[in-house]
């Protein structure tokens, strides 16, 4: 791996983008006509990140949802979310989603990544029941990796109003975690989605998020071709393709569903 790539990537004024993402967050409430905010909080950086970012000029207008399945969700995350809201000041409320998830097996067996996605989606339905309460917007917490993979729950995770962090790569997530303060362990914790039990990301994409995010910025920041990228990252080249695959399988995810071209 080229570590330079891996420099130029996190290589960034995080005070301005901080200051940037600030403002963008009192502007959508103030051009939206809304209330105030609301994210679910996993325990995990990205939504941290959001956490924090609310923190200083909107925590009376922000809401936190904690929603663990206790079936599957380690203790650990809840307590992690638990301790950024004791940090951050930010409401929240603290919600089991496993009886509703039980509910669902009565129409059907799911299998592991259909009930995994359930799971994220009854999260999207919580804050949007909660949004449409309270005149709220509901916040986003896919960045820039998970963005360009297709790795979100269509409809589930991927179900939002704004994207503050969707132009920033998981590298870049965690630099701006630090300089906003998120505890430690927060940041140094590896990336899961929790869909299942012992589910892992970097295991699910079968590279590390050192190797992903210099693949897609070379690909779609410094538009160099497959082969230039595999040249520049110092990584195999099989590697590359996957991840260019990735991309392009999951564009149905980036676009508005498609509809006949004449009625
Ligand atoms: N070509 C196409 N055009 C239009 N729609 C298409 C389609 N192909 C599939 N679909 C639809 O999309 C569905 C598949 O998409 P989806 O339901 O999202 O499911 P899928 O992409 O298979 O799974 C979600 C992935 O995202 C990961 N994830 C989820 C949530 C959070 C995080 C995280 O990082 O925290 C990660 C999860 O681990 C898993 O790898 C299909 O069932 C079908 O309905
Ligand atoms: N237990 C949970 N409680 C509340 N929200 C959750 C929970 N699990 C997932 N979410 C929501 O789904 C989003 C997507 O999960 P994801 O794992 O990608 O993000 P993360 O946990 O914040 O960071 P990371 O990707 O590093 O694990 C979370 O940011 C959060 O908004
Ligand atoms: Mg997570």
């Amino acid at each position: 791996m080229n570590q330079e790539i891996i420099n130029e990537i996190k290589n960034k004024d995080y005070a301005l983008i901080t200051q940037t993402l600030e403002k963008f967050l009192s502007d959508q409430i103030e051009k939206n006509h809304v209330n105030g905010l609301i994210l679910g909080l996993s325990g995990g950086i990205d939504s941290a990140v959001l956490a924090y970012l609310c923190k200083r000029q909107l925590k009376e207008k922000t809401i936190a949802l904690i929603m663990p399945d206790t079936l599957i969700t380690p203790k650990s995350e809840t307590e992690d979310a638990l301790k950024m809201i004791a940090l951050t000041g930010i409401e929240y409320k603290l919600i089991d989603i496993k009886p509703i998830v039980n509910e669902y097996s009565m129409y059907v067996e799911p299998n592991n990544l259909a009930k995994g996605n359930l799971r994220a989606r009854v999260r999207a339905n919580i804050l949007y029941y909660y949004a449409n309460s309270k005149n709220y917007l509901v916040l986003g917490s896919s960045d820039k990796s998970e963005y360009l993979l297709g790795y979100f729950t269509k409809y589930g995770d991927g179900a939002s109003d704004i994207t503050p962090i969707i132009s920033l790569y998981k590298l870049q997530v965690r630099e701006i975690a630090k300089y906003l303060g998120v505890p430690e362990n927060v940041i140094a914790k590896r990336s899961s989605p929790h869909l299942w039990k012992e589910h892992e990301a970097e295991e699910e994409l079968g590279a590390s998020y050192e190797e992903i995010d210099s693949i897609l910025y070379c690909l779609f920041d410094k538009k160099k071709s497959i082969g230039e990228t595999a040249e520049l990252t110092q990584i195999d080249k099989s590697l590359v393709e996957k991840i260019y695959s990735q991309n392009k399988n999951s564009e149905h995810k980036r676009l508005p569903a498609p509809k006949p071209d004449r009625d």
